[in-house]
């Protein structure tokens, strides 16, 4: 095991909002998520059926609702693909893929004490690029088949390994995690799981779901 790896925490789940909500509704079905287990972040991903991002006030009435929901637990409340409105919300950080802006102007929007999160899709180029650029995570994916977005890759586990191996800058699996298929991803290295419709969707309901991927994250551990 590298020295790299004996520091690395333990996995922990990054929930990602449903592209469409009704903020005061959503809320509830967010309190119980979060009251149900640990959670390190939630990322506010707002997007037209259009597969465009939200306008700005639409953006900025979610986060009024959903911001103290997940700060009032100690949940990261991250911004999708809108730097601007991260700043202006004084979110906690913002996720910016590669057609959204570079991460160097996300830092200069958002500043040094905020995250900021770059999509790296399967590229070990893209990843070292964003580790070398300031990012504070780097994700990689899609892992599994997913309909809540049409990713551009198919990556595999063994990235997340490579990853963990090497660089000390936190690593975060998407794209189609359930209950079912997480345990390989944390076996993996993955430092977070980023997780839609596998907790949204879960038939036993959101909070069942955050229940069984906290009991996965802390019977699987990183292959040796
Ligand atoms: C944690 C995390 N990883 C990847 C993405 C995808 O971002 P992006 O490629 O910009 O695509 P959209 O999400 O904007 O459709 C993400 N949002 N979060
Ligand atoms: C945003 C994003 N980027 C790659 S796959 C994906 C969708 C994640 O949602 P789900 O967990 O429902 O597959
Ligand atoms: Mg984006």
């Amino acid at each position: 095991m590298s020295i790299i790896e004996e520091e690395r925490e333990p996995c922990r789940l990054y929930l990602i909002t449903p592209p469409r909500l009704e903020p005061r509704a959503f809320a509830d079905t967010l309190k119980a998520a979060l009251d149900a287990g640990d959670v390190a972040s939630l990322q506010l991903r707002l997007k037209t059926e259009a597969a465009e991002t939200a306008d700005a006030d639409t953006i900025r009435r979610a986060t009024e609702i959903l911001m103290p929901v997940a700060q009032s637990r100690d949940v990261a409340f991250i911004i999708n693909d809108r730097a601007d409105l991260a700043a202006e919300l004084n979110a906690d950080g913002v996720h910016i893929g590669q057609d959204d802006m570079p991460c160097k102007q996300a830092r200069k929007i958002v500043g040094p004490d905020r995250i900021v999160g770059v999509t790296c899709h399967n590229s070990r180029h893209l990843a070292m690029v964003a580790g070398e650029d300031g990012a504070d995570y780097v994700a990689f994916g899609a892992f599994y088949d997913t309909d809540t977005k049409v990713p551009k890759t198919r990556a595999e586990p063994e990235i997340l390994t490579w990853w963990t191996e090497t660089f000390v800058v936190p690593c975060v699996a998407i794209g189609g995690i359930t209950v079912e298929n997480a345990a390989p991803l944390v076996r993996a290295g993955a430092d977070f799981l980023a997780v839609s419709s596998g907790v949204w969707a879960y038939d036993q309901g959101p909070a069942a779901a955050v229940r069984a991927l906290n009991r996965i994250m802390s019977e699987e551990k990183r292959s040796k």
